[in-house]
């Protein structure tokens, strides 16, 4: 885990109250601290990441300028295989794959090359927001398979370059102000097709691919006429096609070429006289918006530097012994945000805070997880979250009472947060022992290492088990995932080594985007074929973790940065389906024979849990169940140390044979 050096916790929030600008210096040793890390982890690698791609990302994030992205949109964007940190981008190998921009309110002019440098892009969308420009040109775009720039501002012609895209099979253009004809798709793959609602004219192409659309896909364009509109095609647009396309409907050019010639000359002279008005028009327009924005832009500073003048000045007057009840909501003005106590009495307030020390725990999906130790000693921890979907502070709040109202001896809620425009942190009690995946796989080979014995890691199975069962429960109605990233770093351990989960149903607050990049559930089997997750889909991560803690292998799905890990769902059925069973059990617990029958038990529940089908995998409060049946087992020191003699044979596993390789798909 990411240890960074020890830093002030009161600069963070010093800064969050009183200036952007020492933010924005914190954020970046931060970053500076997290690439420094992943840098040196794999000095051995090349580059890893494409640069051209992260420039042409850095064109369109300056086009945006939406503050989401020039805030998220920093550092490397895709690493190697390294889940992508950027809001809307997926990556594969250190390339970008998907761009997926949907609903931002996204101002500003799309360059037509601006997504030249992306050759393994496979999805792109930009669906409504309100860019302008042309059409981009997708000729660098060979993988493009699914495009999406409906409900926005872009205009001009659908580019040709479309047509070279040999594996499209969506193309959504509908909501637009399109001009001009559509271009002759013929490309087998396309099989949804939109581009309705824009102003293109002429006859709509007679190839096969787009005669087999709706005339849905069409509607709400006057000018279009020919199959499948009800509007025939008048002279001069069916001579249009014709002269245009190959698959027109009269391809062998009997017409008489001398009308012809001179109804396409004077219908060019027009088609000039217009695009020579439109350019002059586009100019006048232009100019007027860089006035505008230069005005703006003067007021703008103005109206900044007065405001800052006013907060220093009342910053003066204030009452630096200002009082901060813990319970109730602690405000300083709507910029620079609130705390507010999720729990009466939550031991410290602000002003304690302020004055902590503060180290660096780890990075998580949500940004950086700082320890905070108050001048009294209590220790408590601040998560700092990036990449939340947009959302008010009354509904944020709403989420976090929620969670906080979940009550629960193995669970952990926040106890705090913290709410301004540019941050958000929240606030949790520190769990002393750290985190299950450190006990599992923390200090192996090292004489450090103190064994985990069968017991314990029965003890954390059943926590998990206990905590998941209240959550699911206590969810059931509204069919929300209740944990959705359950992994053994969410797990940990208080000082007296009971199990607290952590970070229970922080999908609601995460952008998808992001969700889908990193959290537990979005790899399970379901999300990969049906891009569906289910409440139970919980179970399949704890199935993952049931193997983690009977075998002590990182599991790929929930290994940290940095770590590698094994699919250990199919790991587990190879072992059983090829009869080398006895291999999956940590050597820290095969030792110990009275436990054979436990782990057994353990193992084909977890079996159970990963099956590929979300319906057959036993619910929650079963395997709860079944867990607090099983009996501790009788250790002695004597167990201990059979090392040669292995208590687990291959043969004490015939019945959990067959029940895998029922389940082995
Ligand atoms: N309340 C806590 N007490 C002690 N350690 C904690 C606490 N909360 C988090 N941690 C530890 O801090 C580190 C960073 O946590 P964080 O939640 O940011 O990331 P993560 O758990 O690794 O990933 P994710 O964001 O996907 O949950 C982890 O090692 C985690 O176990």
């Amino acid at each position: 885990m990411l240890n960074s050096p020890e830093t002030h916790l009161h600069l963070l929030m010093f800064s969050i109250m009183r200036s952007s600008m020492s933010l924005g210096k914190f954020f970046l040793t931060s970053l500076i601290l997290l690439l420094n890390h992943r840098i040196t982890a794999s000095s051995a690698l090349p580059l890893g990441y494409d640069g051209d791609e992260r420039e042409a990302l850095y064109v369109l994030r300056a086009a945006f300028n939406n503050s989401l992205l020039n805030s998220n949109w920093r550092g490397i964007h895709c690493y190697m295989d390294d889940p992508p940190r950027w809001y809307g981008i997926q990556c594969n190998n250190g390339r970008v794959t998907v761009i997926a921009l949907e609903g931002m309110g996204l101002k500003g002019v799309v360059n037509s090359d601006a997504l030249i440098h992306f050759s393994e892009l496979s999805i792109l969308s930009f669906k409504n927001n309100a860019l302008l420009g042309n059409i981009m040109n997708f000729s660098g775009n060979q993988k493009l398979a699914q495009i999406d720039l409906s409900g926005n501002k872009f205009h001009g012609p659908i580019s040709e370059s479309l047509l070279s895209l040999a594996l499209l099979a969506s193309l959504k253009l509908q909501n637009n102000n399109l001009s001009g004809k559509i271009p002759e798709f013929n490309q087998p793959t396309l099989i949804y097709f939109n581009v309705s609602n824009n102003n293109l004219g002429g006859q709509i192409p007679l190839t096969q691919v787009v005669q087999s659309f709706s005339l849905d896909s069409f509607s709400g364009n006057l000018g279009l006429c020919g199959s499948p509109t009800h509007n025939s095609c008048n002279n001069s647009s069916v001579h249009d096609s014709v002269s245009d396309g190959p698959s027109s409907s009269n391809p062998s050019g009997t017409a008489d070429n001398d009308t012809k010639k001179s109804k396409q000359s004077s219908i060019s002279g027009y088609a000039f006289l217009f695009l020579l008005f439109a350019v002059v028009a586009l100019l006048a327009v232009i100019l007027l918006l860089i006035l505008y924005n230069k005005k703006a832009k003067e007021l703008k500073n103005i109206v900044t530097q007065q405001n800052r003048r006013a907060v220093e000045a009342e910053d003066k007057k204030e009452d630096k012994s200002e009082a901060v009840e813990s319970g109730t909501v602690v405000e300083r003005g709507e910029d620079r945000g609130k705390l507010i106590f999720l729990e009466n009495g939550g031991g410290f307030e602000l002003s304690d805070l302020l004055k902590a020390s503060a180290e660096g725990l780890g990075k998580g999906i949500f940004g950086n997880t700082y320890k905070a130790i108050l001048d009294n000693g209590k220790a408590l921890v601040v998560k700092r979250m990036r990449d939340l979907k947009p959302m008010t502070s009354e509904e944020f709040t709403r989420q976090l009472q929620l969670l906080a109202n979940q009550k629960h001896p193995n669970l952990i809620p926040p106890l705090a947060y913290f709410f301004s425009k540019q941050e958000k942190l929240l606030i949790y009690r520190y769990a002393e022992k750290g985190n299950l995946f450190n006990r599992i796989h923390g200090g192996r080979g090292s004489k450090e290492r103190v064994p985990f014995r069968w017991n314990s890691r029965l003890s954390a199975a059943r926590g998990v088990a206990r905590a998941l069962q209240h959550l699911h429960a206590n969810s059931r109605t509204n069919n929300i995932i209740p944990h959705g990233n359950l992994k053994s770093t969410n797990v940990l351990l208080n000082q007296n080594n009971i199990i607290l989960v952590s970070d229970y149903g922080l999908s609601s607050l995460i952008a998808l985007p992001i969700a889908a990049q990193s959290m537990v559930c979005f790899k399970s089997p379901e999300y990969q074929t049906t891009r569906r997750i289910y409440p139970n889909t919980d179970v399949w991560s704890y199935g993952c973790m049931l193997i983690e803690l009977l075998s002590g292998r990182v599991c790929a799905n929930a290994a940290p940065p940095g770590v590698k890990g094994v699919d250990l769902c199919s790991w587990v059925h190879r072992a059983v389906r090829e009869e080398w069973t006895a291999e999956i059990f940590d050597s820290e617990i095969s030792v110990q024979r009275s436990a054979a029958h436990g782990m057994l038990q353990l193992l084909q529940i977890a079996i159970r849990c990963c099956d590929k089908s979300p319906d057959k995998r036993p619910e929650m409060a079963e395997i709860a169940q079944e867990i607090e049946k099983m009996k501790a087992a009788v250790d002695s020191e004597d167990e201990e140390d059979v090392s040669v003699e292995r208590s687990l044979t291959d043969e004490s596993f015939a019945t959990t044979s067959s029940i895998a390789a029922a389940d082995d798909r």
